[in-house]
């Protein structure tokens, strides 16, 4: 993985960062790096993520997939960090990746339609919730049992479930036994994806977890005291500095589809870790060279209140750009199509510097299981430094748990605090 600053970097770039605040930034980042050391070897409570590429057992989630591995679908239920991180991996390197769905919402037309859509004994349960209680997914496993048993089909033959020690989904592995596979202790959802949490749709699918585990720790390796040495904390402290400098968003482009998930992963690892205490980079989600034709002109020409993230492997695909018989076509002559997309994805990223916005290029050498491991630990890696710098609480989400109260308040008929708040919030219809 390749990181490069040059397009944030400079007088011109508004907001922008100077190799002078880097070099002063980088004394932090040796303090930072110190806590985050001593943190993984205690096996502190979210430090203990950036631990997962040695800690995971591939072996172990092979051994409980192994019932379900010829399975033509995988159903995840799961939200959040209990469905991103799975779904990244497969989108970005699954051979059909569309073998892979997931269900993380509970909009009822969409989950009919999904489950009619689904040869269901042919497809393998994933459930995943770390605390095993979450409304969304409960519901949703509660309706895709009850699918499976009205087909006729005996889903207790067909699941797997990721969860704790207690809670609904752990009785329901020992009344049914179920194979359990554990959430890794001390590991935020959003932090993951590479332990069984993210890894059973991938294993299920024929993807590479061994290979995600060894790029994962080999950018493991790379962390040191200075941002110089590794692209993660680098890619870190820049977004860090942008942000105090006034990049409020962070606009994450990925230009290759394979990584249009690896963006909404980041912008729950980014939003739900650093959003706190009145700050945090909103990230939005994008994909080049589509969003170009979308989101460009704002990030170009709005408020310069933004940093654009691009991503791109170096490796692609070879599809010829078809002679055409039109001489306004001829710049096409013998190019392919990753040629246009690179292309592209230089030119938006010239653009951008050009006027003055700053731009963070993060390149892979190639979209394989390697590339994609030191991706996401580099990004996790990133995260957990801003947490440092910023000085906040990186690992915990207070604020998402005063709308679940109300919710269940509201499905229960309980009046609560949470209820009451809803009954009373303001409302001015316009019809
Ligand atoms: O894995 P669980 O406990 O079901 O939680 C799912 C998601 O919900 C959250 O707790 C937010 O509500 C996320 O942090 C988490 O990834």
């Amino acid at each position: 993985m390749h990181l490069d600053i040059g397009a944030a970097l400079g007088d011109e770039a508004d907001p922008g960062v100077d190799e002078d605040d880097l070099e002063e930034l980088d004394e932090q980042v040796a303090a930072a790096h110190e806590t985050i050391a001593a943190g993984r070897e205690n096996g502190e409570f979210g430090y203990a993520a950036l631990n997962l590429p040695e800690e995971t057992d591939p072996t172990r989630i092979r051994e409980a997939v192994e019932p379900v591995e010829d399975a033509a679908y995988v159903l995840t239920v799961g939200i959040g960090g209990s469905a991103l991180g799975a779904k990244t991996v497969t989108a970005a390197l699954a051979d059909e990746p569309d073998r892979h769905v997931i269900l993380d919402n509970v909009d009822p037309e969409h989950i009919e339609r999904t489950l009619e859509g689904l040869p269901l004994e042919d497809t393998a349960i994933n459930v995943v919730s770390k605390s095993g209680t979450t409304a969304e997914t409960l519901a949703n496993f509660l309706v895709v049992r009850a699918a499976y048993e009205d087909a006729g089909v005996d889903w207790t033959e067909l699941t797997v479930v990721t969860t704790g020690e207690s809670g609904p989904l752990a009785e329901l592995v020992e009344e049914h036994d179920l194979p359990r596979l554990p959430v890794p202790d001390g590991v935020p959802g959003r932090f993951a994806a590479l332990s069984s949490v993210g890894l059973v749709p991938p294993a299920i699918l024929g993807v590479d977890i061994e290979g995600l585990l060894e790029g994962a720790s080999a950018a493991a390796d790379g962390l040191g005291p200075s941002l110089f040495d590794s692209p993660g904390y680098a890619y870190g402290a820049v977004c860090y500095a942008l942000e105090e400098e006034g990049a409020a968003v962070n606009a994450v482009m990925p230009y290759a589809e394979r990584l249009e998930y690896f963006a909404e992963w980041f912008a729950q690892l980014w939003a739900e870790s650093l959003g706190k205490e009145g700050r945090g980079q909103t990230p939005a989600r994008a994909l080049g060279a589509t969003d170009q034709h979308s989101q460009l002109q704002l990030y170009r020409a709005g408020p310069a209140d933004k940093m654009v993230t691009v991503v791109r492997p170096q490796e692609r695909a070879d599809v010829q750009i078809p002679e055409s018989e039109h001489d306004s076509l001829s710049y096409f002559a013998g190019a392919d199509l990753g040629q246009l997309l690179d292309a592209e994805y230089d030119a938006t990223v010239a653009s951008l510097a050009e006027a003055g916005r700053p731009a963070v290029e993060i390149e892979l050498d190639d979209l394989d299981a390697e590339g994609v491991g030191e991706l996401l630990y580099a990004m996790e890696a990133a995260t957990v430094l801003v947490g440092e710098l910023a000085d906040i609480e990186t690992f915990t989400q207070p604020a998402v748990e005063w709308g679940k109260r109300a919710a269940r308040g509201l499905l229960s008929g309980e009046e609560t605090e949470e209820t009451r708040t809803v009954a009373e919030r303001p409302s001015y219809r316009i019809d």
